[in-house]
């Protein structure tokens, strides 16, 4: 059977199969899209084998899963495609009402760690469709991420403000922020160690041919959207799709707060496939 790999419905995940449609690099997988929730649920219940998923998602079953050695989601300062768009300041936000994507879960329990230690309010959150016009009429904010948050940015009202989550986070403790790892079930990783070896070469190598590559990738990702190239350029070049040890140090901050404020029961260790 191929291995069940999940795949990100965003932007943010092209320049991780670029390499494979491009180049045709070879990889027998069975590709199974969603959004990070539905890659968080599915791997949680055993219907994927591997999947990149919401940091907090691997914090909550790392009992069962190992991590992907060099690859993730990160950004070490602007992301550009997770905001808060709020019709105030953040610091009126204190009892208000904020309205959540409910395809999120890193960028949820982000922004309760930044609103609960770094700004010390109390808002009131409800979970939401991500579709900014509706969830402006009942809350005072809104969080969007992924493709979402790129577009309501893209054609983005004056009236608004708008926070960039990553940034905010660098500024408040130096570090960047890391939203999704791939996380693999331990017992499949177990048997099957080289063709997760071969999956990881495979990304890792398509991220690079994407970076070298970026407006024509931006282009191409471009195509079926309203976006320019060049915004999809600043896109690429704000992410950081590598999991070395300044990200990992951020992902443990991220789970320290996460852990202190109640979402965690216990701060997980990196479980990093030695591979
Ligand atoms: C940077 C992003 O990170 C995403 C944010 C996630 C979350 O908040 O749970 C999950 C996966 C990432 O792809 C983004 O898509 O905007």
């Amino acid at each position: 059977m191929r291995p069940r790999v999940g795949h990100i419905q965003f932007i943010n995940c092209f320049p991780l199969f670029y390499g494979l449609i491009e180049k045709k690099f070879l990889l027998e997988i069975e590709l199974i899209k969603g959004n990070p929730t539905d890659l968080n649920r599915m791997l949680k219940e055993g219907e994927l084998d591997l999947a990149p998923i919401s940091s907090i998602a691997y914090a909550q079953n790392y009992e069962e899963y190992v991590l992907m050695p060099d690859i993730s989601i990160s950004c070490d300062g602007e992301v550009k495609s997770v905001y808060l768009f709020s019709k105030v300041p953040i610091e009126e936000l204190d009892g208000k009402k904020i309205a959540l994507s409910n395809i999120s879960a890193t960028s949820v329990n982000l922004l309760y760690i930044l609103m609960h230690f770094f700004y010390k309010i109390e808002p009131h959150y409800f979970i939401s469709a991500p579709e900014l016009g509706a969830m402006l009429l009942e809350g005072e904010a809104a969080l969007l991420i992924g493709d979402d948050a790129l577009r309501a940015k893209y054609k983005q009202e004056k009236r608004l403000f708008v926070y960039d989550l990553g940034q905010l986070w660098k500024d408040k403790t130096g570090l960047p922020m890391v939203f999704a790892v791939w996380a693999i079930r331990e017992e499949f990783a177990q048997k099957n160690l080289d063709t997760i070896r071969l999956i990881k070469n495979t990304f890792v190598d398509s991220i690079s041919l994407s970076l070298e590559n970026v407006e024509e990738v931006a282009a191409k990702a471009a195509y079926w959207e309203d976006f320019t190239t060049s915004y999809l350029v600043d896109y690429f070049k704000s992410l950081r799709f590598d999991f070395d040890l300044s990200k990992q140090e951020g992902l443990e901050e991220y789970y320290r707060y996460a852990h202190k404020l109640g979402i965690l029961e216990k701060v997980p260790p990196l479980k990093i496939l030695n591979i």
